[in-house]
């Protein structure tokens, strides 16, 4: 037994005074222990044991007469099968403080003892406090929920100091900054989950952006440091990052929206198979098997649940089995069972050694006592950074105790507030109040809320974030451990070949919008044109020059029609993904040039069937032309028309990813070219006749007219219907040339 402690002990390196504590807790028990997943030995009793670099808790958390062992602190929780969890720490650190893993690395474990029936959760409470949330689900509650599994990947420390952020504000008559983040300090290890808490509006989705790498810009000072190495891109694939707004395509399936992210994200040396499998474990580990073939769905859609929508984010981001994983309110909107379940959820995932962070709003008690480390926000400063279960501890020794028993959080997020009714507050503040700032004696009783913070503020400069610093300044051991993995310079990898993310991006392109290519509400629009239209020039004939006129008006229409339809349509293409296109781009999931090339093919089958609808129905109607040729041609060059028109689209949208202002451009601008289309003014000025050159309602008006009456006569209406190339070679170069642009104006934002 001695000589395993040793073993475990030094492949730790945990000092000998914990390995001490090991050797009398499990005296006399069977085990069969583990350190780093490396050394196995067997003992007497069915255990099971793994350690894990969990920090110290100060926080007394001993069932009574469960582990006799006074003065170390043991942390007992249920698994599957009555599997327990213990932490061993020592108990005479102070309040708030923050040990370095090298001099207080404490132990975890967890074994399965067959028969041994656990007590409930209530030991790892804190007694002072109610719990406000009793409708824990019965499978978490009994310990039978069943462990999400997930693969050891490389671990990553994170550590941070004095991070601070700052914006430009602009008014309407000055400019200035604004300090958004205060000199943040903290660190967060493989196999726990960090909580960043604080008011709305305190910084937490800005410090969980500057973390998660999201936010890289020249107004970021301090230290920001993964393994002891700064932010690179290699790491975006180590990192999953669940936004606070769900961003997923609602008319997707469950199933349809893991199984993509699986065969883009994961490595390319998986089979198809293999990925589709993986989707299909993560499904069944998240509990989503009964709504897999359900929609996502948004406010116009039926879909998922809340809770299910957040699973499937949640989903999205393991699926790569990250070693870094960032939520921003994974829980908000939810009910508390629900909630629990997440944040068990993160626990599980932690325990395979990944390290968690999450921004919470307003976690119930029993959601608190989940998190192993704590930061406290307020207005952008930090007022706690530590382990949560010394939160308490910690603002009891700077003087703010709760009157009344409450939920940690909310007395954390009341003190945040400035929020004192029943909280005690110490008698520098009260002073403060008395007194004033001018030293007169004032008759309020109560500090401001900004005298509050103030105080906390300070208190925690000088009692945690310095102690902090300090440590954070240590190299310890696990700096050392993880410095030969030098993530800095680890190749970036695509999960997929460029034609393979080619076809996935089509296939996912045209299922997410099958429901628009069999709307029944735009073929109807469409048919209903045509039939208006093939009503007012039914059976046009061409035999005198009046009537020429009067059928190439229905042929400038058409040009018009299949210019502005596409140029509307496809001004919405990237400004309404651009969340997405930022997601999975952050998460380097696939080239742009691979997204770009397959999103806008994946609209062309829709943009030729409407049109060809439209012309089988007003060619016949309106008497045109009656030959093959003629025909196939007139549609031809309307497709050319559409590909040109649709490019223009695409590049104001891609240029501009802001729809108001897309729209109200696209309508000048196409209206412009309508004008300068060669039907309504005949000779345009010369300074402005080049305006004519851009139009491609020019350039296809001039083409069918030539496909139309070319073998009756060489002018319409003051038009020379000559060769026809030109005009085919602009549009082509329209077609191409916009989309060049729109591919370089989406560089810039994904
Ligand atoms: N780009 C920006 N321009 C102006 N203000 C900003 C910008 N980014 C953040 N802020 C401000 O910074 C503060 C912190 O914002 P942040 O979103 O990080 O808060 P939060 O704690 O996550 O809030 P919530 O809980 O409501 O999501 C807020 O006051 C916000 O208005």
């Amino acid at each position: 037994m001695e000589q395993t402690m040793e073993k475990m002990s030094s492949s730790s390196r945990l000092s000998e005074a914990q390995s001490d504590q090991l050797t009398k807790i499990s005296e006399g028990d069977k085990m069969k222990s583990s350190s780093g997943g490396s050394n196995e030995v067997t003992k007497e009793v069915d255990c099971q044991m793994t350690l894990s670099r969990k920090s110290s808790r100060n926080q007394v958390l001993v069932s009574p007469g469960r582990s006799g062992n006074s003065g170390r602190n043991i942390h007992i929780k249920k698994g599957k099968s009555a599997q327990m969890k213990f932490e061993f720490d020592d108990v005479g650190s102070g309040p708030g403080a923050t040990l370095s893993r090298a001099s207080s690395a404490s132990l975890g474990f967890s074994f399965s003892l067959a028969g041994f029936t656990m007590p409930p959760d209530e030991i790892a409470d804190f007694s002072p406090f109610s719990d406000d949330d009793d409708d824990i689900p019965e499978d978490v509650e009994a310990g039978t929920r069943s462990k999400f599994q997930m693969e050891p990947t490389l671990q990553i420390y994170l550590k941070f100091t004095e991070v601070t952020y700052k914006i430009i504000t602009k008014g309407v008559a000055s400019t200035g900054e604004k300090g958004i983040l205060k000199g943040i300090n903290g660190a967060v290890n493989p196999g726990e989950v960090l909580a960043l808490m604080g008011p709305s509006g305190s910084g937490k989705t800005t410090l969980l952006s500057l973390l998660g790498g999201r936010l890289t810009d020249h107004m970021i000072s301090g230290s920001i440091a993964y393994n002891d190495q700064p932010y690179s891109k290699s790491l975006k694939s180590r990192i999953g990052f669940v936004t606070q707004d769900d961003v997923l395509f609602p008319h997707l399936t469950v199933k349809e929206t893991i199984t993509y992210a699986a065969l883009l994200k994961l490595p390319k040396t998986l089979s198809k198979q293999a990925k589709e499998k993986q989707a299909e474990d993560v499904i069944r580990e998240l509990g989503l098997e009964r709504c897999q073939d359900t929609m996502i769905g948004n406010s116009f859609v039926r879909g998922v649940s809340g809770g299910e929508r957040k699973r499937v984010s949640i989903g999205n981001e393991i699926i790569i089995n990250p070693s870094l994983l960032f939520l921003d309110e994974p829980t908000s909107g939810l009910d508390s069972t629900t909630a629990l379940r997440i944040i068990h959820l993160l626990q599980d995932i932690a325990e395979a050694q990944k390290t968690v962070i999450t921004t919470i709003h307003q976690p119930s008690s029993r959601l608190f006592h989940k998190f192993d480390k704590l930061i406290l926000l307020s207005k952008g400063s930090l007022l706690y950074s530590g382990k949560a279960s010394e939160a308490m501890e910690y603002f009891s020794s700077i003087g703010c105790s709760p009157l009344i028993s409450m939920n940690p959080a909310e007395f954390l997020l009341d003190l945040a507030n400035g929020n004192i009714n029943d909280v005690s507050v110490p008698s520098e503040l009260e002073d403060i109040v008395h007194l004033g700032k001018s030293g007169t004696h004032t008759m309020n009783t109560k500090p401001s809320p900004t005298a509050v913070h103030e105080y906390l503020v300070e208190a925690c400069a000088t009692n945690v974030a310095e102690e902090t610093k300090r440590k954070l300044a240590i190299r310890t051991s696990w700096d050392r451990e993880t410095e030969s993995s030098d993530i800095r310079y680890a190749k970036r990898e695509w999960g997929a070949s460029w034609t393979e993310q080619f076809t996935i991006l089509f296939c996912r392109g045209i299922k997410e919008r099958r429901h628009d290519y069999f709307s029944w509400l735009r073929i109807i629009q469409i048919i209903a044109t045509s039939v208006i239209l093939g009503l007012l020039w039914w059976r046009s004939d061409v035999h005198n020059t009046k009537d020429l006129k009067n059928q190439a008006g229905l042929l400038f229409f058409i040009a018009v029609f299949w210019a502005f339809f596409p140029v509307f349509t496809a001004i919405f293409t990237f400004p309404q993904e651009r969340a997405m296109l930022k997601k999975e781009r952050g998460a380097d999931m696939y080239k742009l040039s691979a997204y770009f090339v397959a999103r806008t093919m994946s609209d062309i089958p829709l943009d030729l069937l409407l049109p060809l609808i439209f012309l089988l129905i007003v060619y016949f109607m309106a008497g045109l032309r009656l030959t093959a040729q003629a025909f196939f041609l007139t549609m031809v060059i309307i497709f050319l028309c559409i590909l040109a028109a649709q490019g223009l689209g695409l590049a104001i949208g891609a240029a501009v990813m802001d729809l108001n202002r897309a729209t109200t451009l696209a309508s000048v601008i196409v209206m412009a070219f309508m004008l300068a289309g060669g039907f309504f003014v005949k000779d345009v000025p010369i300074f402005i006749s080049w305006l004519s050159y851009l139009s491609f309602n020019y350039h296809t008006y001039r083409l069918v007219l030539k496909v139309q009456y070319g073998h009756i006569t060489s002018v319409v209406d003051g038009i020379e219907l000559d060769g026809g190339l030109k005009e085919v070679g602009a549009l082509a170069a329209m077609a191409i040339g916009y989309r060049i642009l729109a591919y370089m104006s989406l560089r810039r934002v994904a």
